[in-house]
Parts: structure tokens; C-alpha cells; sequence
């Protein structure tokens, strides 16, 4: 249609970051795409360059605009959704980063997490935060930049300095240093935002030593954020209309907005999260409690399960065992694989993310035989994202009393059809698709336009045309139960290894 609108979502995700084109139907219209670079300055350090991340942002727009022929004006909002807790620091004069921005899953604040720990602070931050005290959240990684980036302190403690997760930094770099703000689903998982009060907390400010002036003002997931510049490259003013992390995104996508719905979005990692409606509830096994979208002046609860090792244990059977040479192609070696029931891979690469919460666990592979083939390994390995899943999916119901009744998945995993017959079989639920791997994106789009009422309210979204595609269990129960239970048994295993000895000597890993 020639005068229609569209709204254009940024998703910045860990490994690339696309601009998608979206019309009022809910369909995209075009997308872009760049990789993202990742440094590893130190083994489990994982670092990104907050200028390369605006560059690619820049050029995805430009992009899918040229590639559609849609001129600038036609775009009626703009939504971000972002990988979450990335931690960047730069000079509000300048707008240079101070250092590389600390990625969710880098592990060099292990250390001042651990103190923390020891120093019996977990419930206090968890009463707080709905958060358990690891290095993935911001607190630690923002407590470090000031600490370790020369003179960084100083600066901040005179105003010079802001932080931002990589929403508020896109936001700043598109407002052209106008707006500092980020939403309440980001501001959730820095560890220093009180998921109660809805405002950043001063004893959690004086705990991790941060003033308060480097931190941006917080507002609702669909909230009129500010304009892009005109000399910014849009070259007209478009309002920024809605902000979400990208896994609260997925859920607001798959509009999984009464409580008890639940996702599971298989990227980098997988992440589990249920609507808890407008209640917090904590969890006392290894769930985090969040902030699931901020609308009309109210925020939703939702429990999370963060699995650190999804896609990117796929990615290492290509890149580092060279196992495959396109991922694509594991689904069709799983099904060829003769039955591995009794081989196991525990891809704790980074640690154990829900319910575990195990920073040294590292991964491993149980029940070699002479017979076990590259097939069987990448059959093991799709599994692994499954039996982790059911192990946060379990606590989850246990702890809400809510039964499964189904789970909605998405992200690039979830295009790999064995992975989701297999999930299916193992939860002994059903499992439904996004008609669109791009679930994240139209989120955040929902967002932005229900602000613009380019979507006048939420019945129009849940009007939207959309096909899923469902996965029922076919495994009896009885071989479900035991090929869980021997999931159970290699994780213990693995957790075992990664153990202090008991002679006194120091645990290599
Ligand atoms: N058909 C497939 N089977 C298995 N894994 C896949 C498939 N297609 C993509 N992936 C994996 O999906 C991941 C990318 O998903 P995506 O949602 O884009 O992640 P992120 O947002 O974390 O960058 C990569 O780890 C990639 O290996
Ligand atoms: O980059 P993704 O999509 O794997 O998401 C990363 C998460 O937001 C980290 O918490």
C-alpha cells in the first residue's frame, strides 16, 4: 500500500544486530543484518565494542529503508529491544566509551560476585532485585569499570560518566545525546533497580559504590522516549516509542500477557520466562523474578530461567569440534543418529545458569562408548537444550502451582525441528511456534506502536492473523522419566567435577 506506515524494530542481540521493517499486519516488510563482534580479552571474558554496535545499528537501518525503497518519513515509530545487562560506560561530553562494554556473559566479575555472596548478601539483593548475585547482572560490571578503567571513579563522582545497557546507549547515540533513559525491563536486571518502589535503590547504589547521576531516568516498555535528530542518519524526526530487553520482547511478541503463559526463546542462550501478572513473587529455587513489560503506568511481573548455553553450544559444534559445517544441518544428522539414551552432553561452557546458579561448573560429555559417532554428540547436544529446559520449566510449576499447559518457543534455535519434537517428548507437553523467528522484534514493534496507536490497544494485536506450528509428545512416559532422571545424573556428575578437592590443592578450573 503506497502511503502506508511501518514500524521499524532494532533487535541488538549478542551475536548481530538486525532492523526489521514491520506493517500493521504484524508482517515484515524487510530486514537487515550485521554480525556483531565479540572479544575475548581473557579466558571467560567477553567483551564488545559499544561504537562498532551504534555502526552496525546505523548501517541495518540505512539498509532495510534502501532495500524496501522506504523513505525515512514513512516510518511511523521506532522500538529497540537489546541483549540485556551489557553494561557501557561513556563521557556525556564527548560520547566516547570509556572501555568496551561488559557482555552478559563475560565472567570477570566472578570474583566481587563471589564476596558477595560470602558476605551474605542474597537476600537482601533478591528482596530487593528478584535477582540472585552473579556476574551476568550489570551491578558488578558497572563496579568494576569504575574501578578498573583509569581515573574512571573521579569522572564518574564529578557527572562526567553514564551508564547505560545497550537500549540506553542506541537511544543516546540515535537522540544524539539528548535522552539518557532506559525501561523498566532493562532497568530489572542491573541489580541496582528495586523491582518494588520502581526506582533505583540507595542502598544497592552504596553497596556497589555508583552514583546516582550516571544513571538513566526509567520509564514504561512503550513510553515516547524522544525524537531521532534530524542530522542523525534518519534525517527526519521519528519518535522513539518503545524499549524492551529482548527476552521480555519475545514474551510481549508472543503476547503471552495472562499469567501462567510461558516461552522459551532458544538464542545464545535459552530464556525461559512466565507471566506472573502484577504480583512479584520470589523464588526460593533458582528463578529470577523480573519486570516483564511496563504499560499504561503498570508494571507485569514474570519468573525467569536463564540457560547461558543454547545456541552457542550448537555454534561450538561447528566453530571449535567442527562436528558440522552449518547448523542448519543438525537437525537432519539428530534424526540419523542411532538412539543415544544413554549419552549425555552438559554444556555448561560459562557455568550453570537456572536452577542451578554454578559459575565454575564446566561442561561435559557422559556415557562414551567405542560406538559413539559425531551424529550421536550433535543428537546429545540438541537434547541439552531440552532437559535444561525442563529443569527450569519444573521449578516454574512447582513453584507457582500453574500447570504447563503449553510452551511457545522462538529464536534462531527453534528453526531445528528434532530440537522441538524432542522437547515436546521430554516435557510430555505441547509446543507452539511463532509463526516468525523474529518474535523478539515484533515485540518490541508492539510496543512502540501501541504507544502511536498505530495498534489501537491490545485486542488489535491479539486480532493479528498468525499460524503456529505444534510440536505434541510422542515419548511414553516412562522412557521420559528415565531419560530425565539420567539427565539429572550427568549434571550432578558434572557439578562434581568442577568441586574444590578435598586434599588441599588448588581446583585448576
Ligand atoms: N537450524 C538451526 N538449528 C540449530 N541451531 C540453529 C539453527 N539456526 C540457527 N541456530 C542457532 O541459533 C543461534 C542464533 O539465534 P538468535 O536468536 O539469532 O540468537 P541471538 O539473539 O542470541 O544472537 C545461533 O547460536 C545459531 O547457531
Ligand atoms: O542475545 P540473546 O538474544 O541471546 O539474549 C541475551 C539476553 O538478553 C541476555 O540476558
Amino acid at each position: 500500500m503506497k502511503n502506508e506506515q511501518y514500524i521499524l524494530a532494532i533487535d541488538e542481540g549478542t551475536t548481530s544486530v538486525r532492523a526489521i521493517l514491520f506493517d500493521q499486519q504484524g508482517s515484515i516488510v524487510g530486514q537487515a543484518q550485521r554480525p556483531i563482534h565479540q572479544f575475548f580479552p581473557q579466558p571467560g571474558w567477553v567483551e564488545q565494542d559499544p561504537l562498532e554496535i551504534w555502526n552496525g545499528t546505523e548501517t541495518v537501518i540505512s539498509e532495510v529503508l534502501f532495500q524496501t525503497e522506504t523513505p525515512p518519513y514513512k516510518v511511523r515509530a521506532i522500538g529497540i529491544s537489546n541483549q540485556r545487562e551489557t553494561t557501557v560506560v561513556w563521557n556525556r561530553k564527548t560520547g566516547q566509551p570509556i572501555h568496551h562494554a561488559i557482555v552478559w556473559q563475560s565472567k570477570q566479575t566472578t570474583e566481587i560476585a563471589k564476596h558477595l555472596q560470602q558476605a551474605g548478601y542474597q537476600t537482601f539483593i533478591q528482596q530487593k532485585t528478584g535477582l540472585l548475585i552473579d556476574s551476568y547482572f550489570s551491578a558488578t560490571k558497572l563496579q568494576w569499570l569504575l574501578d578498573e578503567v583509569p581515573h574512571a571513579r573521579e569522572q564518574a563522582e564529578a557527572g562526567d560518566l553514564l551508564f547505560g545497557t545497550i537500549d540506553t546507549w542506541l537511544l543516546w547515540k540515535l537522540t544524539n545525546g539528548h535522552v539518557h533513559a532506559t525501561d523498566v525491563t532493562n532497568a530489572s536486571r542491573t541489580m541496582l533497580y528495586n523491582i518494588h518502589t520502581l526506582d533505583w535503590d540507595q542502598k544497592l547504589l552504596d553497596l556497589f559504590k555508583i552514583p546516582r547521576t550516571m544513571l538513566p531516568a526509567v520509564h514504561d516498555s512503550s513510553h515516547f522516549y524522544g525524537y531521532t535528530q534530524e542530522f542523525t542518519l534518519m534525517g527526519v524526526q521519528i519518535p522513539i516509542t518503545g524499549i524492551a530487553g529482548d527476552q521480555q520482547a519475545s514474551l510481549f511478541g508472543e503476547l503471552a500477557l495472562d499469567p501462567g503463559q510461558t516461552k522459551n526463546t532458544y538464542g545464545t542462550g535459552a530464556f525461559i520466562m512466565m507471566n506472573l501478572g502484577h504480583e512479584p513473587q520470589l523464588s526460593e529455587h533458582g528463578l529470577l523474578t523480573t519486570i516483564a513489560y511496563g504499560l499504561n503506568g503498570q508494571v507485569t511481573y514474570a519468573f525467569e530461567g536463564s540457560v547461558f548455553t543454547a545456541g552457542a553450544a550448537v555454534e561450538w559444534l561447528k566453530d571449535q569440534v567442527a562436528l558440522v559445517q552449518d547448523v542448519t544441518t543438525t537437525a537432519t544428522q539428530a534424526e540419523q543418529a542411532t538412539a543415544t539414551d544413554q549419552l549425555y552432553v552438559v554444556p555448561a561452557f560459562s557455568g550453570l545458569g537456572a536452577p542451578y546458579w554454578d559459575q565454575n561448573a564446566r561442561g561435559a560429555i557422559l556415557g562414551l562408548t567405542p560406538q559413539t559417532d559425531d551424529k550421536q554428540l550433535i543428537r546429545a547436544t540438541l537434547e541439552s537444550l531440552a532437559f535444561q529446559t525442563r529443569d527450569v520449566l519444573q521449578t516454574m510449576t512447582h513453584e507457582t502451582g500453574l500447570p504447563l499447559k503449553s510452551l511457545m518457543v522462538d529464536g534462531g534455535v527453534s528453526k531445528n525441528e528434532y530440537l522441538l519434537q524432542f522437547q515436546a517428548d521430554i516435557l510430555g507437553s505441547p509446543i507452539t511456534r511463532a509463526p516468525l523467528a523474529e518474535t523478539t522484534a515484533l515485540g518490541v514493534a508492539y510496543l512502540a506502536g501501541l504507544q502511536v496507536k498505530y495498534w489501537p490497544n491490545l485486542a488489535t494485536l491479539k486480532a493479528l492473523p498468525r499460524t503456529t506450528t505444534s510440536y505434541q509428545p510422542r515419548l511414553a512416559a516412562s522412557m521420559r522419566e528415565w531419560r530425565y532422571a539420567n539427565w539429572q545424573q550427568a549434571v550432578v556428575a558434572t557439578r562434581l567435577f568442577a568441586e574444590e578437592p578435598h586434599d588441599g590443592t588448588t581446583n585448576p578450573i
